[in-house]
């Protein structure tokens, strides 16, 4: 059994929390055997269906890790908040929402039913395929490596190295996507894409292939609960009003269609990806109770077993389970 209630006005050590953590990772890592590890992009079908980890880092520099944190994944589909804040940052906000909607799908992320049945054919939100093709052509730079640089610029100063594109995972994305290449054209004819529709597509597929670990999820997500400050120094990474426009973006559209209960039942600003991924966003909270992480934390989640919308099984139940126990939710 999971370990039971915790007792909230108990002294919160460090000590303490990752006794919970463990057993809670512990628990739920027996369940990945539910779900099934992603397939259409070949090289995601040799993750280790079993694995679990999770990174939580605090504003106070608390910092909690469990289960499997040192494997290296690739961003998968998180890539496309940070796409979003760099084309934000680089055009201006009414420029890319000018070209890219707020709006959910209620549909799977790779979707090109709402491209074809609504008028204006304008993608929903930055945050599904459509959506975050579109912002990937509006990056600065005519080549996909010079693209991508503002893209690695932003990671760097959220997680404090430059990271890099994993090229068997690229390729192997590049050689089977032909649906994203579909949902291309259909932008390329309704003159949504800024860019070459190739070198569009390569700059995704690159994007989505950039490894990261649950640290540095846990680290962006620590960023963004500080509404775009670097947590140290309180130095401006994200402009305020890109940064909460991107939290409710991920509230509302950031585990595909999903995204609604776990609004309801997590309740708090996520983005899930294909490889098991997921960043969390936990904003400073104002409670009477002596809690964990008070002052807002980023969450960094991995388990490539997923459920039947995408999303890491193991990850959400944990999620879940964290947000009742520490009463994470905004609402
Ligand atoms: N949901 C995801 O993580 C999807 C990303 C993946 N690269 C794709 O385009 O299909």
């Amino acid at each position: 059994m999971v370990q039971g209630s915790v007792n909230l006005n108990t002294e919160l050590s460090k000590e303490w929390l990752q006794d919970y953590v463990d057993s809670w990772i512990n628990f739920y890592k027996k369940q990945t055997v539910d779900g099934e590890v992603a397939t259409y992009i070949p090289i995601l079908a040799e993750a280790d269906q079993h694995a679990l980890g999770i990174s939580i880092i605090g504003k106070n520099g608390v910092t909690i890790k469990s289960g499997d944190t040192e494997e290296k994944f690739t961003i998968q589909s998180i890539s496309k908040v940070l796409t979003f804040i760099s084309a934000c940052m680089d055009r201006g906000l009414s420029y890319v929402l000018n070209r890219v909607d707020v709006e959910p799908t209620g549909e799977a992320f790779n979707s090109i039913m709402h491209l074809e049945m609504k008028q204006p054919k304008k993608p929903f939100n930055p945050l599904v395929n459509s959506g975050a093709i579109t912002v990937s052509s509006l990056l600065s730079g005519k080549t996909s490596d010079q693209k991508l640089d503002s893209l690695f610029v932003l990671m760097e100063k959220m997680i404090g190295y430059r990271p890099q594109v994993n090229v068997d995972a690229y390729e192997s994305e590049r050689d089977t996507s032909m649906r994203n290449r579909s949902i291309g054209y259909y932008l390329l004819e309704g003159g949504y894409l800024e860019s070459d529709l190739g070198i569009t597509l390569e700059t995704y597929f690159k994007q989505c292939s950039i490894e990261i670990t649950t640290s540095d999820l846990a680290k962006i997500g620590l960023v963004l609960s500080n509404d775009g400050r670097d947590p140290n120094t309180e130095e401006e990474i994200i402009p305020r009003s890109v940064a909460r426009l991107v939290k409710a973006l991920m509230l509302t559209c950031g585990m595909y269609d999903a995204s609604g209960k776990f609004a309801a039942y997590v309740g708090i600003p996520a983005k899930s990806g294909v490889s098991g991924g997921i960043v969390a966003v936990v904003p400073p909270r104002v409670r009477d109770e002596e809690l964990p992480f008070l002052d807002g934390c980023g969450i960094g989640v991995f388990g490539p077993a997923l459920d039947l919308q995408g999303n890491s099984i193991g990850g959400i139940k944990l999620l879940r389970h964290i947000a009742n126990q520490w009463d994470l939710s905004l609402f």
